[in-house]
C-alpha cells in the first residue's frame, strides 16, 4: 500500500449489481491509483448474501459483514458507498451522515430535488463529505472532451447535443419486487438511464449552472416510464435533445455534439466508460479519433477523486457538486411533471 497516497476505508451497503462492480473495480491494483482503497465492511439485508458477496467480489480479504446499521456505526469505516434502489438513497444517506460517515451514493442520488436538499443540509450540519456517484463525470474521456469543447473550442460554439440511451429491459416480465419495475423503489427509465443522456447533454453544452427551459414527453406502462424524451434549451439557444428507453437497445448508445465548426461523436456505450470519441471538423476528409484505455469498468476514477477530496478536507466534489445534483434532479422533476411519472411516496 503506497504511503504517499490517502487511504480510505469503505463500508459498502447492498450486495446487488452495482455494489459488485464497484467493489471489484476499487480492488484492482493500479499503478496510477490516486488513493489506497480498503473494503472494510459489507452491509446487507442478509448475512449470507453479505458473506457470499465478500467471497466473490472481495476475495482474499475479510471485510466485516453486518447489517446496514452496523456498517454506519462501524468506527473503522470512513465512507459509506450506497448501492441500494433509488427510493432508499435518502434514508441510507441520512443514516450514514447521522453516524458521521462520509457518503458516496449511487445515481440517481434521490427520487427528487427536495430529498437531495434534505441530505445535503444534514451533511453540511454534520460536516461530512457527500457526493452522487455519477461516475461518467470522472472518466478521463469526459475530462478530455470537456477541455476540447469548452477550453480549446475545437468545434467552435457548441449548439446542440443529441444523446440517446436505450437498454432492452422487458419490464412487464420482471418480478414484482424488481427495482426496475416497482414505482415504490423508484423505477423508471428516466432515473435509471435517462440521467446519463441528461448528463452527457449538460456536459456537452457547457458549464451552465442555470436551469434550462424543458419540454418533455414520457410513455408509461403500469405507471413506470419506459421512454422519456427531453429537450433542454439554454438562453443562448443551445439545445440538448436527450432520450432514453427500456423498449430497445439502441445501437451501442449514442451521443453527438454539434458546434459551429464541426461535431464530436462519442463512440460506445454512454453508461460505461466509452473507448473513444471522434472529432469531425467541417472541411476535413477524415475525423480525428481520440482513444482511451481502461482496466476493469472505471469506477475507481470517482473513488480516487472522493478519497483525494476527503483527504484535503473538502465536503463536496468540484466535479459533482451538491448544486449540480440538485439541478439534475430538478430537471428530472420537471420532466416527470410534464411526462406523468410519479412515485407513490410523492403523493
Ligand atoms: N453507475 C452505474 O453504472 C450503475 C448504477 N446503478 C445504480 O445503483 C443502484 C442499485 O442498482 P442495482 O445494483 O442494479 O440494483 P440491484 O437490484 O442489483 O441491487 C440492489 C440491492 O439493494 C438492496 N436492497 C435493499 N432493499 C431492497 C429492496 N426492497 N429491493 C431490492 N433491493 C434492495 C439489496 O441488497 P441487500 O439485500 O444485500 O441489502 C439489493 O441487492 C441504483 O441507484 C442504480 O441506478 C446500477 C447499475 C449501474
Ligand atoms: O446505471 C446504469 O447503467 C447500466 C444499467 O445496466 C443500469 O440499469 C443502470 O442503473
Amino acid at each position: 500500500m503506497a504511503a504517499d497516497k490517502p487511504t480510505i476505508r469503505w463500508g459498502i451497503i447492498a450486495t446487488g449489481l452495482i455494489a459488485s462492480w464497484f467493489a471489484a473495480d476499487i480492488s484492482i491494483p493500479r499503478p496510477d491509483a490516486k488513493a489506497n482503497h480498503i473494503i472494510q465492511a459489507i452491509g446487507s439485508s442478509s448475512y449470507d448474501k453479505g458473506k457470499k458477496f465478500a467471497e466473490t467480489h472481495v476475495p482474499g480479504k475479510s471485510p466485516t459483514i453486518g447489517t446496514y446499521e452496523e456498517v454506519f456505526a462501524n468506527p473503522e469505516v470512513d465512507i459509506v458507498y450506497i448501492g441500494t434502489p433509488h427510493a432508499f438513497h435518502k434514508q441510507n444517506c441520512l443514516d450514514a451522515i447521522k453516524h458521521g460517515k462520509h457518503v458516496l451514493c449511487e445515481k440517481a442520488f434521490a427520487l427528487n430535488a427536495a430529498e437531495a436538499r434534505e441530505v445535503f443540509e444534514a451533511a453540511a450540519e454534520k460536516g461530512v463529505f457527500v457526493m452522487e456517484a455519477m461516475w461518467t463525470r470522472f472518466f478521463p474521456l469526459v475530462k478530455s472532451l470537456q477541455h476540447l469543447l469548452h477550453t480549446d473550442k475545437v468545434i467552435g460554439e457548441v449548439k446542440r447535443v443529441f444523446c440517446d440511451f436505450g437498454l432492452q429491459q422487458d419490464i412487464p416480465a420482471l418480478p414484482a419486487g424488481s427495482r426496475l419495475k416497482d414505482p415504490a423503489l423508484g423505477a423508471g427509465s428516466l432515473l435509471d438511464i435517462g440521467i446519463y443522456s441528461l448528463t452527457w447533454g449538460l456536459l456537452g453544452l457547457g458549464q451552465q449552472t442555470e436551469m434550462p427551459k424543458i419540454v418533455a414527453s414520457q410513455h408509461l406502462v403500469d405507471g413506470v416510464d419506459v421512454a422519456s424524451a427531453v429537450i433542454v434549451s439554454f438562453p443562448q439557444g443551445q439545445q440538448g435533445i436527450l432520450t432514453s428507453t427500456t423498449f430497445a437497445k439502441t445501437p451501442r448508445s449514442f451521443c453527438r455534439i454539434e458546434g459551429t465548426k464541426g461535431a464530436v461523436v462519442v463512440e460506445g456505450f454512454v453508461a460505461s466508460a466509452p473507448a473513444s470519441y471522434a472529432v469531425h471538423l467541417d472541411g476535413d476528409e477524415e475525423p480525428k479519433k481520440y482513444e482511451f484505455e481502461r482496466i476493469g469498468k472505471g469506477f475507481y476514477w470517482e473513488a480516487d477523486a472522493v478519497a483525494v477530496d476527503i483527504a484535503a478536507g473538502r465536503k463536496q466534489s468540484e466535479v459533482m457538486p451538491w448544486a449540480e445534483t440538485i439541478r439534475v434532479l430538478s430537471i428530472l422533476d420537471e420532466v416527470r411533471r410534464q411526462g406523468g411519472a410519479r412515485f407513490p411516496m410523492e403523493g
